[in-house]
């Protein structure tokens, strides 16, 4: 475990920040980048005007509904009554309202942005809102914060046009009194603008970091005490950025220069991933790239760098027995297929049954025959499958989630430490099971999408000791290897376990590890 550097991401964060845009800039393209959510980029100042009245420069009745703020305001309650996800409610609220390509990027921005950024913004309001803001009815709580972002973080946004659209939104909701109250606040905001938008300085650093950052104390304080405070800080401030979007090639079908040409066809720019073979970054506002038909017709597949790592971690070859033991939607499934050239027995299990037929889709989409998508508890498979059966498996396991919370913003505020132990055990017992069926000679691999140790190091610790018939491999494809020790992230006492931080590429967080089962 070589690639653990508390505090040591300084130098990468600053050659990071240069290979990227601004904050903002990627903000703008946040929502081309919800992977398969169907959200729409751009870097609109979203007026809503589309949507006006033609006549009166009113919002007509009908249509009102459908301006950015109010579809963004709309989706934010919904998360904060009934804790519903996101993106699945930010998907459903944009396909409802049929917003212009400009609005829709607008409310994915408002709606990721709040969330994430909520506690800081709480922290700014506090000092605004007379009465508290826990008095406040939670639409109008959720329209200062709203309101609240767009001063403190997108100057791109006119702060009157985001001052009078919270006005007219708490006019058609709410009484004179709340519509006056919401003025006065954002006004007021406004007079106090540079000193509301300083970092917040405090001697604790988990106080400073989760206050100028907005993430929870007990989480910042896991993190420093893991990876330093300059590393913790690096991981919020990255955790707060917009995820770029990125294609995994289906090599059968295509190469990256080619997919690279048909994107430009396109109007999309897209260049090379620096991190993984086969992968395409996308640097321009692309919209929904499922509706793309290069996607429809299986030249590619929607996945994060970093994800795309794990197959080739895997590097099954055609012809062999490989398992995922936790597949559904199928990335890494189909991804493991296409590098296996369709040749062999490829195994997909997932617990739930209704996933099956997401792995199938994927699987038909790309036109890969091998994969047989089963499901089932993955703690208990070696009641279906013969001991030692599978020269491959993979443990891509459910996980906390925290190096994707550029994706899902709400994890910060709805996990607990709770959540990482009881998942942490879950963990430990699929590993266990995965374990049985590795023949002889054989790899397992497992992978999360968290930068929690408990649930990485801390896991793997616990399987070398509990399992004396396997031992880390170092022996990865050498274009993994490449880019991690250009990078600096390895060195050559790399014992084969990898921790990516989400500043580190501004990829996903995500954790690797690949073991050998002795002969
Ligand atoms: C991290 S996701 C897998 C993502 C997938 N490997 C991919 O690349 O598309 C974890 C998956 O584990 C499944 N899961 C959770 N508990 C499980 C269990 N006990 N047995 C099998 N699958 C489980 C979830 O349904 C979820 O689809």
């Amino acid at each position: 475990m070589n690639n653990y550097k508390p505090g040591g991401t300084g130098q990468k964060q600053t050659r990071i920040s240069k290979m990227h845009k601004t904050t903002e800039q990627k903000n703008a393209a946040r929502s081309s980048a919800a992977a398969t959510s169907g959200a729409i980029a751009s870097g609109s100042t979203g007026s809503g005007k589309n949507n006006t009245h033609p006549k009166k420069g009113k919002p007509a009745q009908s249509s009102r509904l459908r301006t950015a703020r109010e579809v963004a305001l709309q989706t934010l309650v919904k998360v904060a009554e009934a804790g519903a996800y996101s993106n699945l409610q930010l998907n459903r609220a944009l396909q409802d309202a049929q917003l212009s390509r400009q609005d829709a990027a607008l409310a994915t921005e408002l709606v990721y942005g709040t969330i994430s950024h909520q506690r800081t913004l709480d922290y700014r309001l506090e000092m605004l809102v007379t009465k508290g803001l826990d008095k406040l009815a939670v639409w109008v709580h959720q329209l200062l914060r709203m309101s609240a972002y767009q001063l403190l973080y997108l100057n791109r946004i006119p702060p009157h046009a985001a001052v009078n659209e919270a006005v007219q939104i708490a006019k058609h909701r709410g009484h004179a009194g709340i519509s006056g109250m919401v003025n006065g606040v954002l006004r007021n905001m406004l007079r106090r603008l540079p000193e509301m938008q300083q970092p917040v300085s405090s001697e604790d650093p988990v106080k400073r970091i989760g206050l100028t950052y907005s993430y929870p104390d007990w989480l910042v304080g896991r993190w420093l005490s893991v990876y330093g405070e300059a590393g913790a800080e690096a991981i919020c401030a990255a955790g707060n950025e917009s995820p770029h979007a990125s294609l995994r090639i289906n090599s059968n079908r295509l190469s990256v220069e080619k997919g690279i040409a048909l994107l430009a066809e396109a109007e999309i720019d897209a260049t090379e991933s620096k991190l993984t073979a086969g992968g395409i970054v996308i640097e321009s506002n692309a919209g929904n790239l499922t509706q793309l038909e290069g996607y429809g017709e299986g030249l590619w597949t929607l996945q994060d760098e970093s994800s795309m790592l794990v197959a080739q971690v895997c590097a099954p070859k055609p012809g062999m027995t490989v398992l995922d033991c936790c597949a559904a939607p199928g990335g890494k499934t189909t991804h493991m297929a296409e590098l296996m050239n369709d040749m062999g027995r490829l195994v997909a299990n997932d617990l739930h049954p209704h996933k099956k037929q997401l792995i199938q889709e994927q699987a038909q989409r790309l036109g890969l025959t091998i994969i047989e998508a089963v499901s089932g508890d993955a703690s208990e498979l070696s009641g279906q499958f013969p001991a030692e059966a599978f020269d491959v498996v993979l443990l891509d396991a459910p996980c906390s989630g925290f190096g994707v919370l550029r994706r899902k913003p709400e994890i910060k505020w709805t996990k607990s430490p709770e959540d990482i132990d009881a998942i942490a055990a879950l963990q430990e017992r699929l590993l266990d099971e995965a374990s049985r069926l590795v023949k002889p000679g054989g790899t397992l691999v497992y992978s999360t999408c968290t930068i929690e140790q408990e649930e990485n190091e801390g896991q793997i610790n616990r399987f070398l000791q509990k399992h004396p018939a396997y031992l880390l491999d170092a022996a990865w494809p050498e274009p993994v290897l490449a880019p991690l020790l250009e990078a600096g992230l390895i060195g050559k006492d790399f014992q084969g376990a990898l921790q990516l931080l989400p500043q580190h590429f501004g990829s996903d967080g995500f954790f690797i590890a690949r073991f050998k089962r002795r002969d």
